[in-house]
Parts: structure tokens; sequence; C-alpha cells
């Protein structure tokens, strides 16, 4: 197998044929095949020139164990090798490769044309390690040598080459003589230093000796036609010194500007392009462009390989989904394989070239993988901002403070986001997570703060609720109860309850670190929330104040002192009752005139006193028409803000309250007459003692017969019908007198109704059901009106009937009787409804009219 290889790398192959141009495909073929490529810089480039058919391929054959083509000896001298031909020397270490170069002097070019000569020469000189140069032993010393003008030729295109390669030139003498080497030797390197001083040489090298420029070594070889076995011997003799050629102190040791295997074809393809253009060879311009051109080749297929690497694109694909645990360490590592490579192959290149096309690839795979590097950092930060929601909960529900939470669950969670970000960043990079890391704790403050606010405002509810339960309903009944004392047991309730409930709230702040300022300020509004559920409910109570005026009224008129209802009996002072009632509502009323935080006192009430009641209605006139402390729209001691009923207002309402209570004082009146007036009427107790006595005989007889018995108990069966139908007993309680007088007037009434009632239902007995239409219901008139009610709707209402309309109007057996008892608030809104008053004489409602 190795046979084979060896076998295929010897084979030559054309690297520039005939007409100069330069075969690049088969060349590279066979590079590939020879295995030259990956030689770094341990390989040898060796060339012959020398003239035509003068053994040079013979002896290449025979020194390297290649097949280069050889003139056939039986044909005659002729040109074999056309252009530049190539191959790998066999068994010989390092990898050397030989070149066989076009004869010179050749009569196929003709005499003028060396072009093709020296371009082959120059180019052999650029990128050989050692130039062996064949020369006939006959031509040493002689002025017409065949290898002088070829000699010539090196060292003039030598001078194109800005920088010299310390190139070795071993000259080959064939068919040496019997004359010994020793004195061969001299002799010709006294030929090559006046063929050197002949060379026309730039300013800068004209005083350089040969030996800067070429290694000169001289070798000599017998006739291989005449002396085979001697030549083949020192031909073996020869490859010896081919052998580690280009280590130190080898053929080849002080060769510089070596290209690495990798880039010899090109840098030759190059270096041919340069010399056919005839421009001059930059040696360390082209090295440069070789090592760029390379190491780019190189970079970029680097990056293919990475682009598609397997473990690459699974990293790739895992992170669009979620976290890669170990990210940084397996990314770090892909990244490493492939820049080693890149290393490996672009060693040899120049060294500042290699540098920055590794720096440039680098970035390129950086870039390449960032964006997961970026997809990662992302769901770091999602997952240290859900952990501090979760921990922040927990911690919230497992009782810890709420700025110590924060505190603990930020750290924690910061901490993990920043050992994610430890743990995605690749060695290669320096990738900085700060800004990231900025915003995560930007997510979490405004995660915490957003917490905080709800957590405060639920506090600040929970401690509205708390004082709206504590003050709204003690504070209402207190109105309920309204007397002198209510604004200061409003002001102590509110001070009680806003001591009890606002320092615990402000130590429930400090918890979640609120400054001084603002949860002062927290509290602050709370107070003033305090303050306002008492001020609205006042301003509620205020609004209906009318209504509280008459049920005080009502309370104190109607009930006794120990608040039993009053029976109007005749022996009460309706007139100082009347006067208690209305105190009590001017009182009530003088107390929800303003909101009083203020613990001074004021003179509302004495104002309203003196204005409203004490007096006559005709003193009041006269006093109307000068000074009227009423008659403006502020207090003086309250602010506006603090006013619910201005003065003007009080004076409205309280002639609304005058007008709406009169009614009640009035039938108190003519309830008392009408008592009075019954138990004057009674007979003398001997007058009946008499009637029983004289009647004794009659009723005798009634009892002894019994027609007389039956029609008695039909009797006592209609009486019973009657005084069920009459309600008897509620008609007597008022007294006798006046419940005969009622119920002799419903008599007559009830009696047609009942005989009417008994011949409908004879009468539907005989007729079939019609269906009647059913009657319009009168709607009662409104039993309480608002403050806001006009004046006159009130007066139509309420205002006692005049005496010829009470006189003229029946009493309905439907209406409830003139009951002159009024147990409850509730019977006293009843009775306020615009009713028939029972008859009563003239002089008595003009009793009860003084005292309204
Ligand atoms: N006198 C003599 N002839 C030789 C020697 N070696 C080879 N020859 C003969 O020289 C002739 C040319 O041999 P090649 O090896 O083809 O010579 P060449 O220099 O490669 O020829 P071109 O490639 O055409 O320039 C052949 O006939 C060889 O037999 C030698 O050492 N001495």
């Amino acid at each position: 197998m190795e046979e084979t290889t060896d076998a295929a790398a010897a084979t030559a192959v054309q690297l520039i044929d005939g007409e100069g141009e330069f075969a690049g495909e088969s060349a590279e073929r066979f590079m590939a095949a020879a295995g030259v490529a990956g030689c770094g810089l341990s390989y040898a480039v060796v060339s012959i020139m020398g003239p035509q058919s003068s053994g040079k391929s013979t002896l290449l054959n025979q020194l390297f164990g290649t097949n280069f083509r050889e003139m056939d000896a039986f044909r005659g001298r002729s040109q074999t090798t056309k252009g530049i031909w190539m191959a790998r020397c066999v068994g010989v270490e390092p990898c050397t490769v030989v070149m066989d170069l076009e004869g010179t002097d050749g009569r196929e070019r003709g005499e003028d044309d060396t072009a093709f000569e020296k371009q082959s020469s120059l180019f052999a000189l650029a990128i050989s390690d050692i130039v062996l140069i064949n020369m006939w032993c006959h031509d040493i010393g002689r002025e017409q040598a065949a290898n002088k003008p070829l000699l010539k030729t090196v060292f003039q295109v030598m001078m194109r080459l800005f920088s010299p390669r310390k190139t070795t030139l071993l000259f080959v003498i064939r068919d040496k003589t019997r004359t010994p080497l020793e004195h061969l030797e001299p002799v010709l390197r006294e030929d090559i230093q006046k063929i050197w001083n002949s060379v026309a040489k730039p300013e800068a090298h004209k005083d350089t000796p040969i030996s800067e420029f070429f290694n000169v070594e001289v070798t000599a070889l017998p006739s291989f036609e005449e002396k085979e076995e001697q030549f083949r011997e020192q031909v073996q003799q020869l490859r010896q010194r081919f052998s580690n050629s280009i280590a130190p102190g080898g053929l080849a040791g002080d060769r510089r500007g070596v290209v690495p295997a990798s880039g010899f074809l090109f840098s030759s393809q190059q270096i041919w392009k340069v010399i056919r253009e005839n421009k001059d060879l930059d040696l360390p311009a082209h090295k440069v462009m070789v090592a760029t051109v390379r190491c780019d080749e190189i970079a970029n297929e680097k990056f293919g390989c990475l682009t598609s690497d397997t473990e690459w694109l699974d990293i790739e694909s895992a992170v669009q989904s979620g976290p890669v645990p170990g990210f940084g360490k397996k990314l770090g590592y892909i990244v490493d394989v492939h820049m080693q490579e890149y290393d490996k192959e672009a060693v040899y290149f120049d060294e500042a070239v290699r540098k920055a096309k590794r720096q440039h690839l680098e970035s390129r795979i950086l870039n390449l993988v960032q964006p997961a590097f970026q997809k990662l950092l992302n769901h770091l930060r999602l997952k240290a901002l859900e952990k501090f929601k979760t921990s922040l909960n927990l911690s919230l529900e497992g009782g810890q403070s709420f700025a110590a939470s924060v505190r603990d669950n930020t750290e924690s969670s910061l901490n993990e986001f920043e050992q994610g970000c430890a743990d995605a960043v690749i060695k290669q990079a320096n990738w900085d997570y700060s800004k990231i890391l900025e915003k995560v704790r930007r997510d979490i403050e405004d995660h915490a703060f957003s917490v905080r606010e709800k957590k405060l405002s639920e506090l600040t509810t929970q401690a509205k609720e708390k004082l709206r339960k504590a003050l709204a309903e003690p504070v209402e009944s207190l109105f309920d109860a309204a007397d002198e004392t209510t604004w200061a047991s409003i002001r102590n309730v509110y001070r009680r309850e806003t001591e009890s409930i606002l320092p615990q709230f402000l130590k429930t702040l400090f918890g979640y670190e609120v400054e001084y300022v603002p949860a002062e300020q927290m509290v602050s509004n709370l107070r003033d929330y305090a303050q306002s559920i008492v001020e609205n409910k006042a301003k509620d109570e205020a609004s209906k104040v009318l209504i509280h005026m008459k049920e005080r009224f009502t309370t104190v008129f109607s009930h006794d002192k120990d608040s039993i209802p009053r029976v109007w009996t005749g022996k009460e002072d309706v007139r100082a009752i009347a006067k208690d009632a209305r105190t009590a509502a001017l009182k009530l009323l003088s107390v929800m005139v303003a909101i009083r935080w203020d613990e001074e006192e004021d003179r509302i009430e004495s104002i309203l006193m003196s204005t409203l009641l004490e007096g006559s209605v005709v003193s009041k006139i006269a006093s109307a028409a000068h000074a009227d402390p009423l008659a403006s729209t502020t207090w003086e001691e309250i602010p506006p803000k603090f006013t619910m009923i201005t003065p003007a207002q009080c004076k409205s309402l309280w002639k609304q309250f005058k007008a709406e209570t009169e009614f009640a004082i009035t039938q108190a009146v003519s309830t008392q007459q009408a008592h009075r007036r019954g138990n004057s009427k009674l007979p003398p107790p001997w007058a009946m003692v008499a009637i029983a006595v004289l009647g004794f005989n009659e009723i005798m007889m009634l009892l002894r017969n019994p027609l007389y018995l039956f029609l008695l108990f039909v009797g006592y069966l209609l009486a019973k019908a009657l005084a069920v139908q009459l309600d008897i007993s509620r008609e007597f309680q008022n007294g006798v007198v006046p419940g005969l007088i009622s119920v002799s007037a419903k008599l007559l009434p009830t009696i047609q109704n009942l005989v009417n009632k008994v011949a409908a239902e004879q009468q539907a007995e005989h007729r079939p059901p019609a269906v009647e239409p059913p009657e319009p219901q009168l709607q009662p008139p409104p039993l309480l009106l608002s403050p806001r009610s006009p004046m006159s709707e009130l007066r139509r209402l309420h205002m006692p009937l005049s005496p010829v309309r009470k006189i003229a109007t029946p009493s309905s057996p439907s209406s409830p009787s003139s009951s002159s008892t009024m147990s409850s608030p509730r019977h006293f809104v009843d009775d306020q409804k615009p009713r028939p008053a029972a008859a009563q004489p003239e002089n008595e409602s003009s009793n009860a009219d003084s005292i309204v």
C-alpha cells in the first residue's frame, strides 16, 4: 500500500507546461497524493537546472527514486523535458519535492530565446531550498563553458528577489575525470566568483559577497553511461546529504522565508504569475500575501466546521426553549476545538497575518454564538424575576416583614442570576452582563414596588374600613339622641377610635420601610378620612333635621316623663307640654346646624331660643323688622365649611316645623275638651239606682216570657254584631260619653251597611258573578314631607281644617275615630294625614289655635 503511495508520489507531474502555463489542477492532485500539504514547514524543495540533455532527469531519478522522463540514449540528444516537472522524493525525510526544469541552451527554443530560461531560473530560485546546477566536468575553467550563461542568468535574476532566501547552490560536476575534486572545486569557485563579479548589481548589493545570497556546494559524479556502477554508488552517497536537509548544518539549513507546505502550491502559482508578468518579485510581501490568503481559507473552513458542528447546533436549539446548564463550558469547549484546528493549520504562516486572521475568526465565531448567550441571559432574567416573585410571596405568607422579605429575596435572586451568567460566559469572550444584571435588579425593584403599593393600598383600605365601622354607627346613634353633649361625645369617640387605629397603622407602615414623612402623610390622610366620616354623617343627619325635629317633638309631646304614651284627660297643660316639645326640637336643631370640632362653646342655641321660641308672634314680627340675628347665611363662631344649616335656613325650617306640628297640638286640645264634656254629661248615681229599682217588674216579665226571651236573644246577637262592627271597646277608650256620641253617629250607617251586605249576599246567590273594574285606589298624601317641600303644600296637607269644613265633613266609618291618644312617633306620623276632624264647637278650635 505504502509502495503504491510512494509510486504515485514519485510520478512526475507537470507544474508549468512548455507554453509557460501553470498546471494548477494536476499540481493539486499531486500535492494531495504526495501528502505535501500537511507537512507544515518540514519539507524541502529541490530544483535542478543545467544544459539540455545533461542527464538532469537521470540524476534526479537515481538520486530520489523519481520517474522524470529521460532521454533515450540511443535516439540522440534532443529536448525531453519541456517546462517544469515535479515529483516527490521516495524515502527521503523530511518530505522533499523535486522539480526538473527545462534545459538551458535548448536548440528547440532558438539561440536568442532566453526568456523562459530566465523565468524558470528565477522561479526555481524563488521557491527552492536547494538548486542543483548540473554541469559537465570539461566545462570547468573554460571560457566558452555551457553553464556560464546559466550562472549569469541565475545571479542576475537573484537581484530581482528583494529578499535572498540563502539558497544552496549545489554544483554537480558530471562525467568527472581523473582530476580530483579538490583541484576542480577551486577552479569552479573561481569561475563562479568571476561570473558573480561580472553581473550588474543594484547599488545596495554592489559589494555584497555571493555568500550572502547562496551557499555554494560542489560535488562530482562519474559518467552514468561509462561508469554506471560507480555513478550509482556515488549517487547513493550524495542522497545521504538530502536526508534531514533542512536541519541546522544540513544542505538547506540556512534557508529563509519558507512558505508552509499547505500554501506551497498557491505560493508557487502566485510567484509564477508575477514572474510571467515580468514584475519584481517581492518575496516578503509575497509571503504575507500567501499567509493572508491561506489563513483566510483556513479560517473560513474552520468557521464552516463550527456552523455545522452538531454539538453547537444542539446547544443553539436547546437554548431557544430554556436555560442550558453548563452553557459556557460546553460552548467554550466547542469554540476551543475549532480555534485549535485553525492554529494547527495556520501555525507556519506569517505570525502577524496568522494572529490577525485568528482574531477575525474568533470574533466571527463569537458573533455567531452571542445571540445564544443573549437568549440564555433572557431566560435567566425571567427565571430570577419569577423566583423573586414566588419567594417574596412565600416569605410574606410566612409572616416575615415586607422590607426584610424584599431585601433577602432580592439578594438571593440576584446571586442566582449572577451565577447563571458566570456559568454562561465562555472563556474566549469577555461578555459583559452587568447591564442585564442592572435590568434584573430594576425588574425586581419594580415588582417589589408594585407589591408594596398594593399592600399599602390594602392596608389603607382596611384602616379606612375600621375607622368607618368604629365611627359611623356610634356617631349616628349620638345624633339620634342629639342634645347639648352630642358634639363633645362625637369628639371623644373620634379621638378614642383614631388614637386606637392610627398608631397601629403607622407601626405597620414602618414594616414596609415607608419613610417618616410619607408615613405621617398617610396617617394624616386617614385622620382626614375619619373626620370626613363624621362630617358626612353629620351632614346626612342635618339634611333630615326636620324629620328629627318632628320625631323629637312627638317624643316629648306624646309621652310623659316616664315615656308612657300620654292620654289627654283634660288635666294636662297642653301649652307647657307643647312648649317643652318645641324647645327639645329647637335644641336638636341647634346641635345639627354646625360641625363642632372646636371645644369652645357657641351661642347658637341661645340665639335660636331667643329668636324662634321666646316671645309672642306679634313681638317676633316687630323684632323681625329691626335686627334679626337669623337673617344671615353664616354663624358668627362657625367657619362656613362647618356650617350645615345657615341661620336663614333655621328660620325657614322652624316655620315649617311649627306648621307641621300644629295639628297635633290642636288635636290634643280637642281631645281634652271632648273628655271634659263627656265626663260632665253622665247621669248621677242616684238616678241610675232609681232606674234599676223602678224597672224591676219589667225586667222580670222579660225573663219569664219565652217569646220575649227569644226576642231578647235575637236582640243580643244583633247588638253583638253591631258592637263588633263598631269596635265598641275602642270607641269607649276615651270615655263613656264620647264613646256614646261616636257610636250613635255611626250606628245608622253601620245598620244600613249590614242590611246592604245581607241584601248583596242574597242577590249574589241568585245572580251569576260579573267582572267589575277595580276601583281606582286613592293614594294617601305623604306622611312626612322633606324640609324642601314648598310651604304651600305643607300648609295644605297639615294645617288644621277650618271650622266650617270640620263641621260639614262627616266622619267616615272606615277612617279611624278622632282618637286623642298619640302613643308613638309612628302614630303621630299617621295622624299627620289630612282627615276630617270630629265636629267640635267653634270656641274649642279657637282655643287650640291660640296655643299653636
Ligand atoms: N555522458 C553522459 N551521458 C549521460 C549521463 N547521464 C545520462 N546521460 C545520457 O544523457 C542523455 C540525456 O539524458 P537526460 O537524463 O534525459 O538528460 P536531460 O538533461 O534530462 O535532458 P533534457 O531534459 O532534455 O534537458 C541520455 O541519453 C543519457 O543516457 C552521464 O552521466 N554522462
